[in-house]
C-alpha cells in the first residue's frame, strides 16, 4: 500500500503498470447489478450518468454484473471523453478464456480498451473450466501486451493464490480488489500487497455502518464525524484511502454520490486512522463471497 503520509490531497494513486487510478470508484456491482434481464436497465444508465456528471471518473464494472452495455451507454452519453475516465471490468463466468471474455466485454462497453482488467475471483473449478490460475494469468498478460487493458490485476485473491501468479508471472498484478474495511483488515495480505507493489482496492468499505453494524467502532465513528464535520460514510471511505487503498462504493442517490466524492477534500489525522484500525480489530465481519474464503 502507499505510504499513509503520501495520500494527502491526492485524487489518485500510481499504478505499477503505469498511469494512475482515482482513489474513489463508483461500483456497478451491488445496488446496480442486473440479473437475468436482456433489456437495458434504464435506472442503471440514469444512475451511472449521474455519477459521471457529478464527478466520478472511476467506474467499477464486471462481466457478472450483467450491465456492461448500460455502463458503455452511460459513458458515451455522459459527454466526458473516454480518455478522462478509468474503466474497470472483470472476468469470472468466462474464465475459461479471459481473452475471449474481454472481447465480449469491450463490445458491450463500446470501448477499445479498459483501464483495468481483473480476474474477479480465484474460485473456480480448474478441471471444469479447463484453465488453471497460472494459465489464466498468462492470458491476462497477453491482453496487457495487446494494449486492450492498460493494467491487469485480480480480485479476492489470497496470498497462496497471489504466489501462484508470482511464480509464473512476467507482469505482476497491479491491483488486488478485496473486501476491505476496519472489520476485515487482512493485515498479512495487505502487507504482501505492499511488498509486491500491488495496490489494494477496497470494496465494501462501509460495512461497519451497513451490514456490519452495530459494532465496536460505532462511538468512535460518531465522534470523528463531529470532529471533522463529515458523515460516517465519509469517515469510513477516507479511512480506507488513508490506509492506502482505493475506495469502491455505490449508491443510486445523488446526494450519497456527492458525499462519496467529497472525500478527496480532507484527510484523517494519523492517530485517528490508527484508532479506527485498532478498534476495528475487535470485530471480524466478511460480507461477500463468504462460502469461498477459508478463514
Ligand atoms: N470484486 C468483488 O468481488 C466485489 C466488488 N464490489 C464492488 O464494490 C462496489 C461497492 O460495494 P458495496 O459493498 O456496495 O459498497 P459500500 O460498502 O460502499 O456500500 C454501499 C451501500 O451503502 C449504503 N450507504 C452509504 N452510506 C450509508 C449509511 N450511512 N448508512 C447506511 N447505508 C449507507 C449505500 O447507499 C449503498 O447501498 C460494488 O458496486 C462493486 O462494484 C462489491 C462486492 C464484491
Ligand atoms: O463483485 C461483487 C460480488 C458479486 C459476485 N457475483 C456477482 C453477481 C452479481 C452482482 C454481484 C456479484
Amino acid at each position: 500500500m502507499s505510504d499513509i503520509s503520501e495520500t494527502k490531497s491526492l485524487s489518485s494513486f500510481p499504478l505499477s503498470h503505469g498511469g494512475s487510478i482515482p482513489i474513489v470508484a463508483y461500483g456497478l456491482g451491488t445496488a446496480n447489478y442486473k440479473s437475468g434481464r436482456s433489456d437495458l436497465d434504464k435506472a442503471v444508465i440514469a444512475d451511472t450518468k449521474t455519477a459521471i456528471k457529478i464527478g466520478f471518473t472511476h467506474l467499477d464494472g464486471a462481466e457478472v454484473y450483467g450491465n456492461e452495455e448500460e455502463l458503455g451507454i452511460s459513458i458515451r452519453e455522459s459527454g466526458i471523453p473516454r480518455s478522462q475516465l478509468f474503466v474497470t471490468t472483470k472476468v469470472h463466468k468466462s474464465i475459461s478464456s479471459p481473452k475471449n471474455a474481454l472481447t465480449t466485454s469491450l463490445e458491450k462497453l463500446g470501448t477499445e480498451y479498459v483501464n483495468l482488467y481483473l480476474i474477479h475471483a480465484p474460485f473456480w473449478d480448474e478441471k471444469e473450466k479447463g484453465i488453471t490460475i497460472e494459465a489464466a494469468w498468462q492470458e491476462m498478460e497477453e491482453i496487457y501486451r495487446e494494449g486492450r487493458a492498460k493494467a491487469i490485476g485480480v480480485s479476492n485473491f489470497s496470498i497462496p493464490e497471489l504466489k501462484r501468479i508470482a511464480d509464473v508471472a512476467k507482469i505482476q498484478p497491479a491491483v488486488n480488489q478485496i473486501e476491505y474495511h476496519p472489520y476485515l483488515q487482512s493485515p498479512e495480505l495487505v502487507a504482501y500487497h505492499r511488498q509486491h507493489g500491488i495496490l489494494t482496492a477496497a470494496y465494501g468499505p462501509l460495512v461497519p455502518i451497513t451490514k456490519g453494524a452495530p459494532g465496536p467502532l460505532d462511538d468512535l465513528i460518531t465522534n470523528l464525524s463531529e470532529k471533522y464535520s463529515k458523515s460516517p460514510t465519509q469517515i469510513l471511505l477516507r479511512w480506507a484511502i488513508d490506509m492506502g487503498a482505493v475506495a469502491i462504493t455505490t449508491s443510486s442517490k445523488e446526494w450519497r454520490m456527492k458525499e462519496a466524492l467529497e472525500v478527496s477534500s480532507f484527510k484523517l489525522d494519523s492517530e485517528d486512522v490508527e484508532n479506527i484500525r485498532k478498534i476495528g480489530t475487535q470485530k471480524q465481519r466478511r460480507v461477500f463471497w463468504t462460502k469461498n474464503f477459508k478463514d
